[in-house]
């Protein structure tokens, strides 16, 4: 990974590029996913991404989907060269009527799914006490009811056609050490609550729903966040590193697919333990918590 001057890292170069990602060794069997077709949201971005390139490797059909069309194009040309069955479909997620136009897409052109990966997402680092309406907003719009439209638009799907399915959705770590980002908090805490309703409520219909709550992984989603800041993720968690999109990619893999068959409701910490001990400031620490 190269470096600026300053030390600190071109924010594209955050995180596994697609040569990484075609080479990565695994845990899984090489057709751990054959005849399953999985969607992903945020597919370009660096864990949607991660997830996609495993789960096209161990056979599934993947559906990348996010805002930019160009960023999913580059990601399924990748992908393609590499032999993988991709394609794209471009969504924002916090409206209701396009979440609905891409699962109508995806029941025409590739045959609905199996598996649904929650991965787009995002907030932006402030002191909650002075977050703007549009800014609060705009954080619970893309983590909360986004999440919720593709999750609502994939039950009714597998309700319709009589089929099971299980959706994995990308959260934080709510509960200990993340702060100045107090919006994606409440927002990531009610998905948490949602899925555990749900996976009650929709068990009925043979759906598993769980979350993996991530900590520090490298991806350029970390563009806008101070280098500062960045600087200090190692030591935000007791194995004092960063984690990588590869290792939450697996635990999609697990928790969504066959292996995770009997879990249901679950929130999997892939953070380094940074649940339980450290803190990430993605502000700058105010000078009441230095000792
Ligand atoms: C020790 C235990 C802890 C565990 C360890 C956890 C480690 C965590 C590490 C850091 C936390 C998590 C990191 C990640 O999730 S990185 C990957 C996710 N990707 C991103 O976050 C992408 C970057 N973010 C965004 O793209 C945007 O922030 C957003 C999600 C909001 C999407 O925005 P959109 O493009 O739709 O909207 P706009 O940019 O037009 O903005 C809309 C309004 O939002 C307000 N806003 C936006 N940015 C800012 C800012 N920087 N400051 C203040 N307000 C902002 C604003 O009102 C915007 O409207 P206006 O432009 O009209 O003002
Ligand atoms: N990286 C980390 O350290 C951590 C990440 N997370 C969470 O994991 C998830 C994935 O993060 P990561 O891969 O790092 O982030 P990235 O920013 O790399 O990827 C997120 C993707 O979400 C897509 N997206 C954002 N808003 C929308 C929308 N309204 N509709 C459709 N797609 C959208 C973006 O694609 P496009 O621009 O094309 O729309 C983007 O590619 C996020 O929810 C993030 O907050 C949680 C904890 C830590």
């Amino acid at each position: 990974m190269a470096e600026q001057e300053s030390g600190a890292r071109e924010p594209a170069e955050f995180g596994l590029d697609d040569a990484a990602l075609a080479a990565h060794p695994t845990v899984y069997a090489a057709d751990a996913f054959a005849g399953r077709t999985v969607l992903v949201s945020g597919g370009a971005g660096g864990i949607g991404r991660a997830a996609a390139w495993l789960l096209g490797r161990l056979g599934a059909r993947v559906v990348l989907a996010g805002r930019n069309a160009e960023k999913l194009e580059g990601a399924r040309t990748a992908m393609a060269a590499h032999g993988l069955y991709v394609r794209t479909a471009v969504v924002d997620i916090r409206e209701p009527e396009s979440v609905a136009a891409l699962f109508a897409r995806v029941a025409a052109e590739a045959g609905g799914i199996d598996m649904l990966i929650n991965s787009a997402g995002g907030q932006f680092p402030q002191a909650a006490i002075d977050f703007s309406a549009k800014g609060w907003n705009t954080v619970i719009n893309t983590n909360l009811n986004g999440t919720w439209h593709m999750m609502q638009a994939a039950a009714r799907a597998w309700r319709d056609a009589g089929r099971a399915g299980s959706i994995v959705n990308i959260v934080v770590v709510t509960t200990h050490g993340l702060h100045g980002v107090a919006h994606t908090i409440a927002a990531r805490a009610g998905v948490i609550g949602l899925s555990q309703a749900l996976a009650v409520e929709w068990a009925p219909l043979d759906i598993r729903i769980n979350c993996i709550a991530p900590g520090v992984i490298e991806t350029p989603g970390w563009r806008v966040y101070d280098p500062k800041a960045v600087a200090a993720y190692p030591r935000s968690n007791p194995m004092m590193r960063n984690g990588s999109t590869w290792e939450v990619a697996e635990a999609c893999a697990y928790l969504g697919g066959p292996a995770g068959g009997f879990v249901t409701g679950e929130v999997l910490h892939v953070a380094g333990g940074s649940q339980l001990w450290g803190e990430t400031w993605t502000i700058e620490k105010p000078d009441y918590f230095r000792v």
